[in-house]
């Protein structure tokens, strides 16, 4: 079997754009204190779990790369984890009770959709909090956010006031409208991701798409842990929320026009069934040169995406048309184009219709 490349941390790999970035990253137990270990276990469940190192010298706190000499007891073990390593290469192949072990695993997740977007997308709480395990020995921010994710409670009870989503590409006007609606009903105003994970926004959006989206899809189960709470005092205004997270993931791993995303009515296009679900969603749409007018506007740099999505058309609509296919609950489209005063009365207006405030 040839052997990976091999190095200490991360940080020690240099510039990040020369060097690719690892298969996989092997995690040095010996080198955590002893009270961290139980936290680790509970990362890295049976199956799940990479094979842990000794050092040549017998146990050195903290070896140095020359002194370490990695070994795996089982080398299924390994191979198991290389190929449930969330960026892993197709070798080497896991031994067909693993494989078994892993479908079993990926079934009680629950249902996501089907084929290359259900590694995408984690349409479920379990399979997302699996995702972030995997990674979480490379990244360890990952970690931190399942610590957070698993103090939700499972499942969220929405509350007796309305929840409103606003959905759409970015400076269609939704931080604008979400103001002034708040302020009109006397409302909670959310985002997603939520602050208390948002920090570390810039370190997922560097990684490939599955584990970028399993980071928003936390946001989201941790959002909604926070709507459940604030929906039983008052209206509860939403800035972008699941339809955000599955609308970008399908556009991004899809490529062309939207003849080639995946056909109406797949499940792609549902709504998580443990997510806890809004009574309306707004998505804000605007032409594109009055979305590039407003960019300009507003004068900030750009992300990368951003950059993307002015220059790349096709990236647009399939955004725009996955939020058109969502279903239960469906998009409500708004003509976000007219003056911030007009959008704002028929935001409201459509509120007042739909929540019977
Ligand atoms: N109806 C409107 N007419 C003209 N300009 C608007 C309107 N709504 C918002 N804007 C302006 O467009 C810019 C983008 O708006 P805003 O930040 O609200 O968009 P956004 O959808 O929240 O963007 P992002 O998703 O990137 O956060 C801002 O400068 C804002 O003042
Ligand atoms: N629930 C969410 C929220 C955001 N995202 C992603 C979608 C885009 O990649 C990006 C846009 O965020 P903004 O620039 O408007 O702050 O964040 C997501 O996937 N899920």
């Amino acid at each position: 079997m040839p052997f990976p490349r091999v190095y200490r941390r991360s940080s020690e790999r240099g510039d990040r754009k020369q060097i690719k970035k690892p298969s996989v990253s092997i995690f040095f137990s010996l080198s955590l204190p002893p009270q961290a270990r139980p936290a680790c276990k509970e990362r890295f469940p049976a199956g799940s779990a990479p094979v842990i190192h000794r050092t040549r010298r017998g146990g050195a706190e903290n070896p140095s790369p020359r002194d370490t000499a990695l070994s795996f007891p089982h080398r299924h073990e390994l191979v198991s984890f290389l190929a449930g390593s969330a960026t892993a290469r197709p070798f080497p192949r896991p031994t067909p009770v693993r494989q078994r072990q892993r479908a079993a695993m990926l079934r009680g997740c629950t249902a996501g959709p089907p084929g290359p977007l259900r590694r995408a997308l984690p349409a479920a709480a379990p399979a997302v909090r699996l995702r972030l395990r995997e990674c979480v020995v490379r990244i360890p921010e990952a970690g931190a956010v399942l610590d957070i994710l698993e103090k939700c409670p499972e499942s969220q009870r929405k509350g007796e006031f309305p929840v409103v989503v606003f959905e759409g590409l970015d400076a269609t006007g939704k931080t604008t409208v979400t103001q002034s609606v708040k302020d009109a009903l006397g409302a909670v105003l959310l985002r997603s991701p939520p602050a208390c994970i948002s920090q570390w926004r810039t370190i997922f959006d560097e990684e490939p798409t599955p584990i970028r989206r399993a980071f928003y899809a936390a946001g989201n189960y941790i959002l909604a842990s926070e709507i459940a709470k604030a929906s039983t005092q008052a209206p509860v205004i939403v800035d972008r929320y699941w339809h955000s997270t599955a609308a970008y993931t399908i556009a991004t791993e899809t490529d062309g026009n939207i003849q080639n995303l995946p056909p109406d009515h797949d499940a792609v296009y549902k709504w998580p069934e443990d997510l806890l679900k809004p009574d309306l969603v707004l998505l804000l749409t605007v032409s594109p040169e009055e979305r590039a007018r407003r960019l300009e506007g507003r004068g900030l740099e750009r992300t990368k995406e951003e950059a993307e999505l002015e220059a790349n058309s096709l990236f647009r609509q399939r955004i725009e048309e996955s939020y058109r296919r969502m279903v239960n609950p469906a998009c409500q489209e708004v003509d976000a184009s007219p003056s911030k005063e007009e959008v704002f009365k028929t935001v409201l207006q459509l509120i007042k219709k739909h929540c019977a405030l």
